[in-house]
């Protein structure tokens, strides 16, 4: 079964996603408290005249971090350039982002937890003094060139805050960590989202489609848009509780939300009887990179509490064992 989350990309549905996403405060459903430092900041940068501070936003991906970047350059009135770290590949591609923003932009670099060593080198004085320090040429005849640069803000996103070098970590004044979002938020997005595709969700559907969702925006509007399809082919002027729980289960989502992928995992994790069991084990048997497994699979199980990371492994926690209605770790099953 594909996977909810990344899978987005590859859809050619991205122009969906650039309808729907949100471009003011208040379209802008849940992370209040990121809502409300952020707005705190931007009004006092404004105020003084200044460029905002180097923001990191780190969490799994389709909780919002690209559409707040864009939110942000909207309320600074600033432009915004776009790019992630894996297209950066050589010093030059940098000093060409770099030299062609003007003061007080926004330069948003995606998966910043990928950009390579000898980039991130180049990106401290930047982003510390505004001061490019490119070598040209090699051996003997090398020479530094040094080039001011406009006041720019850094804007970096990650759903690995961990794989970040210490010292680029620094240099980000402000660090938000996305929280995954609440069915009744979740529910809120969906239905301003179907108010945009003008086909309205009654309620008790939007939060049944929310309450499958992850907790992530972005599964919830792909789920939308696949429950409106059902919907359109039935020739119903809305969506109704009734034809999203069909739609929901012919997609294979389970009514917490997981899918075959999720499911696979715990029962792994719950058939190893309260025995830790480690990244590239969990990888082998599901045949899933330990990437996607780290990024994408485990994150909401974790906050959730069906599994537990420890030093030696994973572990499946007393939930998930009574998600599959064993006993587990209470009754000693496994002991
Ligand atoms: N708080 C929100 N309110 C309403 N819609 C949202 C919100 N957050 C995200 N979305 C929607 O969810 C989709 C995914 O959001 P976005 O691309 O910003 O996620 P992301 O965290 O940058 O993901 P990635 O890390 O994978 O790039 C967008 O279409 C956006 O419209």
């Amino acid at each position: 079964m594909e996977r909810m989350v990344e899978i987005e990309r590859f859809e050619g549905e991205g122009s969906y996603e650039m309808t729907l996403r949100p471009s003011t405060w208040d379209e802008y459903i849940g992370q209040e408290k990121i809502k409300k430092n952020l707005r705190v900041f931007i009004e006092a940068s404004k105020k003084r005249g200044e460029a905002l501070d180097h923001i990191l936003f780190f969490g799994p991906p389709g909780l919002g971090k690209t559409t707040l970047a864009n939110i942000i350059s909207t309320q600074m009135g600033a432009n915004i350039k776009t790019t992630a770290a894996p297209m950066i590949e050589k010093a030059g591609d940098l000093a060409a982002l770099l030299t062609n923003i003007e003061e007080g932009d926004i330069l948003f670099i995606d998966e910043i937890h990928r950009m390579s060593p000898a980039i991130e080198e180049i990106l401290y004085p930047a982003m510390e003094d505004f001061r490019l320090d490119i070598i040209i040429g090699s051996g003997p005849a090398a020479q530094t060139v040094k080039i001011d640069l406009p006041r720019f803000t850094l804007i970096g996103a990650t759903t690995r805050a961990g794989m970040l070098s210490n010292p680029l970590r620094e240099r980000f004044g402000m660090h938000f960590r996305m929280q995954f979002y609440t069915p009744e938020e979740l529910g809120r997005i969906v239905t301003q989202a179907s108010h945009k595709l003008e086909k309205r969700s009654q309620k008790d559907a939007a939060i049944e489609i929310a309450r499958r969702s992850r907790g992530t925006p972005r599964i919830a509007l792909r789920l939308l848009r696949r429950v409106r399809d059902f919907a359109e082919v039935e020739d119903e002027a809305e969506i109704t509780l009734k034809r999203a729980r069909y739609a929901l289960d012919e997609l294979g989502v389970n009514n917490l939300g997981f899918d075959e992928q999720d499911i696979r995992l715990l029962e792994l994790l719950v058939s190893a009887k309260n025995k830790p069991m480690g990244l590239s084990t969990i990888s082998a048997a599901l045949s899933e990179d330990e990437g996607t497994i780290e990024d994408v699979l485990e994150p909401y199980l974790i906050a959730n509490g069906y599994i537990e990371r420890t030093a030696r492994g994973r572990i499946a926690t007393q939930k998930s064992y009574e998600h599959f209605k064993l006993g587990g770790m209470k009754e000693g099953l496994f002991e």
